[in-house]
């Protein structure tokens, strides 16, 4: 039976970056004789506009009977005063699919140090494992009045402990930290993930476990991210940090994503947005489609081989200066993948 991977094309540069990220399997499927079955299903804005929902329940049982689920960015200004927003598809297909933990990587490889808009940079390699089906994305009341608002943020041990485990299962094949960030210096939240990650903490000796609030963390990232290994964080301070750590390495548009639960499917993703700002100017930077691409292989296919080829494709793609203009270069994201390819 061959492979079966979901894919969901997204909205603005969402379609440009999955061709490349699609062009880019084919061919490393072919030179390394890796079978798949592709099928796309309707999502995000365009599902609006196609049948009135963002995420329509054959998508769902479509990705349910899939080995992974490859997902590009969706929403975008067209959506923002619909009734329904696509983002809501992208938060019910978390849940839908059970996805609570989302591995963000941040890696500076001496290749992209020329890239970062640090001034003090030494190679970087961390990864933030963030809670992705709880929390106040989820949590309710949720509510909006004329003169107040109201938003809920719950947590169960849990919710918790599953996803810290992940963290520390990571951390165990990495460098043996886990640095868990939250506000347990304000919020009862917080205080609670401290109670209940240090008791998972007892069952991984090997690894340490530090703690750092989230304002003095989004410092860190900046003064010294060399430090981490594994940042656990709950849902929205690892949106907000994801977004800060990927700018460290040159551009937001190099970061891919993995969400995992319990079983299949897992879901691959850049973790940027629909960037409708350069949406239809073939100048969006496709690596992180191609390195979401490289993630499925090695982790939902076990071909590490594959992977390898596609990082060393990128690297070398990277060196030679053949890169969009958010990384400072004048390729456009055709020929940006073209010469991935040609270096597979
Ligand atoms: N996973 C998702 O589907 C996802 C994630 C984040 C935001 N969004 C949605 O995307 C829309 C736009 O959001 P936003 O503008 O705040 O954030 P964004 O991430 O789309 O863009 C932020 C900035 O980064 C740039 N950028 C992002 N990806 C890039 C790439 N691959 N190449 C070059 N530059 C890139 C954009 O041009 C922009 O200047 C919103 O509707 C938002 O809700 C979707
Ligand atoms: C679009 C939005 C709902 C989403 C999130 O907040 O999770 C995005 O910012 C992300 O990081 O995947
Ligand atoms: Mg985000």
């Amino acid at each position: 039976m061959p492979n079966k991977i979901t894919v969901l094309t997204g909205d603005y540069i969402g379609p440009e970056i999955m061709a490349a990220g699609l062009r880019v399997l084919e061919a490393v499927s072919k030179a390394g004789h890796f079978e798949y079955e592709a099928t796309t299903m309707p999502f995000g804005g365009h599902a609006i506009d196609e049948c009135g929902e963002p995420l329509p329940q054959r998508t769902i049982d479509e990705c349910k009977n899939s080995d992974a689920v490859l997902l590009s960015a969706i929403g975008g200004p067209k959506w923002d005063a619909a009734p329904k927003r696509p983002e809501q598809g992208l938060l019910a297909i978390r849940q839908a699919l059970n996805l609570f933990a989302n591995i963000r990587p941040t890696e500076i490889s001496p290749a992209m140090m020329q890239y970062s808009p640090l001034k003090k940079i030494e190679p970087v390699n961390f990864v933030i494992v963030r809670e992705l089906t709880s929390g106040i994305y989820f949590g309710t009341p949720r509510e909006q009045h004329a003169d107040y608002a109201l938003d809920t943020m719950r947590y169960t041990k849990a919710e918790i402990e599953r996803v810290s485990r992940v963290a520390f299962q990571m951390a165990q094949h990495r460098n043996h930290r886990v640095t868990l960030v939250d506000k347990s210096n304000v919020l009862a939240t917080s205080k609670f993930w401290r109670v209940v990650v240090d008791e998972v903490a007892k069952d991984y000796p090997d690894v340490e476990l530090n703690y750092s609030y989230v304002d003095a963390a989004s410092m860190k990232i900046i003064s010294s991210p060399e430090q981490f290994d594994v940042i656990l964080t709950e849902n929205l301070f690892g949106d907000i940090l994801s977004d800060e750590a990927a700018q460290i390495t040159g551009s937001l548009g190099t970061i891919p994503s993995m969400s995992t639960g319990d079983q299949k499917p897992v879901l691959y993703e850049p973790i940027h947005g629909s960037a409708p700002d350069i949406a239809g100017q073939g100048i969006a930077n496709p690596f992180s489609m191609i390195n979401s691409v490289k993630m499925m292989l090695a982790h939902s296919f076990d071909r590490a081989d594959l992977a390898e080829r596609i990082g060393k494709a990128v690297d070398q793609v990277v060196a030679d200066n053949i890169v969009t203009p958010d990384l400072g270069g004048k390729y456009g994201t055709k020929e940006v993948t073209d010469a991935v390819i040609k270096n597979l």
